[in-house]
């Protein structure tokens, strides 16, 4: 799933996050910026497991794309000290797939399935005593004379990840002794990785430069970490190299992206609210119907930084634009 649009908002991985992401990513816990309550709580349970010589639980980790699922797993595993494969919902086709991955396991090592809800049912079945007893159950034979063999699989931590933690069977979800939440990141927080990925990638930035990235960021490292790079092509080519409060704010003019961090997709789906369903409530299926974005992209990137930022709010009956995107939008709120 790589993709080379010039969106910066994208969901998918882009070439530049892969090169991002071998040398930005943080590699220890103490290296991970923010998230607190995650970091605080994992702290816990590698210790707690370390100390008893055992793995550590299996670990669900859930929040919008961009937020360092793949890097907490990957720092997990370094904590422990111990191996980690890699591999992804849709990427493990048929139970055999998975049953060949899981007997390759070594003790203690660390299975890291991205997009873990997008297994199929049949696969995810195996996982089922694999999380829970260790075991996999092989069937042998057809017909009559089929018998049911149960094999031993070293201890192993499974860290799945989703954008969703409802999106998962509630079978699956019921097996992690650890589930956790990220959340959209600080002004704070992003302003601290801006400055340390500048650090890695020798950028000189003040840090009301870094700080206008933060707040154009929608709260995402990833998003954070693109902007960066597009900003000292600015800095480079227009200014002195430097990226100042004044390079930063007309870098990012140039690129579109507002005071806020939206995009076109997000102006377009407010809009469409208002214009179209008087701001709601709206569901939205109608919404995506309406704006031609698909409802999980809109659900899992859009709407949870407009919620974040209070332009929308969720009623039982649909979502709602609040009087503060009125206002962004320069638009006199509906009279009720
Ligand atoms: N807490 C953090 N501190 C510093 N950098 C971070 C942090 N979290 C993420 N990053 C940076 O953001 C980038 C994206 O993180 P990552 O790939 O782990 O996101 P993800 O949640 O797995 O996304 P996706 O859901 O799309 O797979 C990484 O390259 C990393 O450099
Ligand atoms: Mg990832």
């Amino acid at each position: 799933m790589i993709e080379d649009d010039n969106r910066v908002v994208s969901r998918d991985l882009r070439r530049e996050d892969i090169e991002n992401d071998t040398s930005l990513r943080p590699r220890f816990i103490n290296e991970y910026i923010g998230q607190d309550k995650v970091k605080e709580k994992l702290n816990i349970f590698i210790k707690a497991a370390k100390e008893r010589e055992e793995c550590l639980d299996h670990v669900l980790l859930y929040g919008p794309p961009g937020l360092g699922k793949t890097t907490l797993a990957n720092i997990i595993a370094n904590e422990m000290d111990v191996n980690i494969k890699v591999t992804s919902g849709p990427a493990i086709e048929r139970p055999g797939d998975l049953a060949s991955i899981l007997t390759n396991l070594e003790e203690n090592d660390v299975l890291f399935i991205d997009e873990i809800h997008r297994l199929n049912r049949s696969v995810e079945e195996v996982l089922y005593p694999a999380m829970e007893d260790f075991a996999l159950d092989l069937i042998i034979g057809k017909g009559p004379s089929a018998r049911s063999v149960r094999l031993d699989l070293s201890k192993f931590t499974l860290i799945g990840a989703t954008t969703r933690a409802g999106l998962l069977t509630s079978p699956l979800r019921d097996r992690f002794g650890v589930i956790l939440n990220l959340d959209l990141y600080d002004e704070e927080s992003l302003k601290r990785i801006v400055k340390r990925s500048s650090n890695i990638l020798n950028i000189d930035i003040a840090d009301e430069g870094a700080l206008e990235i933060a707040k154009r960021s929608r709260g995402t490292p990833r998003i954070a970490n693109r902007l960066l790079k597009r900003v000292r092509d600015y800095a480079q080519v227009l200014a002195d190299g430097v990226i100042t409060l004044d390079v930063a704010n007309n870098a990012l003019e140039l690129l579109e992206i507002d005071r806020l961090g939206l995009d076109s997709v997000d102006r377009k789906l407010i809009l469409t609210m208002i214009e179209n369903f008087d701001g709601g409530p709206v569901g939205l299926d109608t919404v995506s119907a309406a704006t031609g974005e698909e409802r999980t992209t809109i659900e899992d990137v859009y709407e949870p930084y407009l919620l974040q930022i209070g332009f929308i709010n969720r009623t039982p009956r649909g979502r709602v634009v609040t009087t503060k995107a009125y206002e962004h939008f320069n638009i006199p709120y509906k009279d009720v």
